[in-house]
């Protein structure tokens, strides 16, 4: 893995969202359109109230989650919440958002219908990838119901996943398809991160998901 360390979280975010923007605008020169898959959780905030203000051609640019908790919009929880009040506001309310939910009580009711809609836009262009303290990233868990099944090169584009610290059931993008990725950024900020990152990486993959996309990922952390 490449790593990067940032002077400080503000740097680290308005650094990470302009690479972001330059290698969608490469991909837009370059194919006519782009697609950026981005995560949930706490951290990547920031990014998205900077990346939303740019300027690019964001009406060839398709937006979907890497994962998803399996409750509807009005929930905190909801990572399709997220990217729609800070990253598809502003100009980049132009770009078209690729559903990863859909009103059904069991993700496994709409997994063919939303693998079906995900996979005219790939391969992802430029992937960003959170981390949590367990080395889960995208929703594979370590321990998790499907996780054999996510990491394997044959597996299909999306997976229900279910794990004891996921709390809701999941759907989660599988392992090749965020390694087939063109770029592949994996943000994580604060020294319980660092040192996790740095452990998985002389750990199996079902002990540390992450280090299914460490080997061309590049890393963005700041204390
Ligand atoms: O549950 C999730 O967690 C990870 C990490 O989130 P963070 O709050 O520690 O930043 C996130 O990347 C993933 O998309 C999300 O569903």
């Amino acid at each position: 893995m490449n790593f990067k360390a940032y002077p400080d979280r503000d740097m680290l975010m308005i650094g990470l969202a302009d690479r972001i923007a330059s290698q969608l605008r490469e991909a837009i020169r370059v194919d006519g359109h782009a697609t950026l898959s981005v995560p949930g959780g706490t951290t990547p905030g920031p990014i998205f109230d900077t990346l939303s203000a740019v300027d690019l051609a964001w009406d060839k640019v398709a937006v979907l989650l890497n994962d998803e908790r399996w409750v509807d919009e009005t929930s905190p929880r909801s990572n399709t919440r997220l990217i729609r009040e800070r990253l598809l506001t502003g100009r980049a309310a132009a770009a078209t958002l690729v559903p990863l939910y859909a009103d059904a009580a069991r993700p496994e009711d709409k997994m063919e219908e939303l693998a079906a809609g995900i996979e005219p836009h790939l391969p992802i262009s430029v992937l960003l990838l959170g981390m949590g303290n367990d080395m889960h990233t995208a929703s594979l868990f370590p321990g998790a119901d499907r996780l054999d099944e996510a990491l394997s090169d044959d597996a299909p584009i999306l997976l229900p996943m279910r794990a004891e610290a996921a709390g809701e059931p999941r759907i989660t993008l599988s392992a090749r398809v965020l390694r087939d990725a063109m770029h592949i950024h994996i943000l994580i900020t604060g020294a319980e991160k660092r040192a996790a990152i740095e452990a998985a990486q002389s750990l199996p993959e079902t002990q540390a998901p992450v280090r299914a996309v460490l080997k061309n990922a590049t890393v963005h952390w700041a204390e």
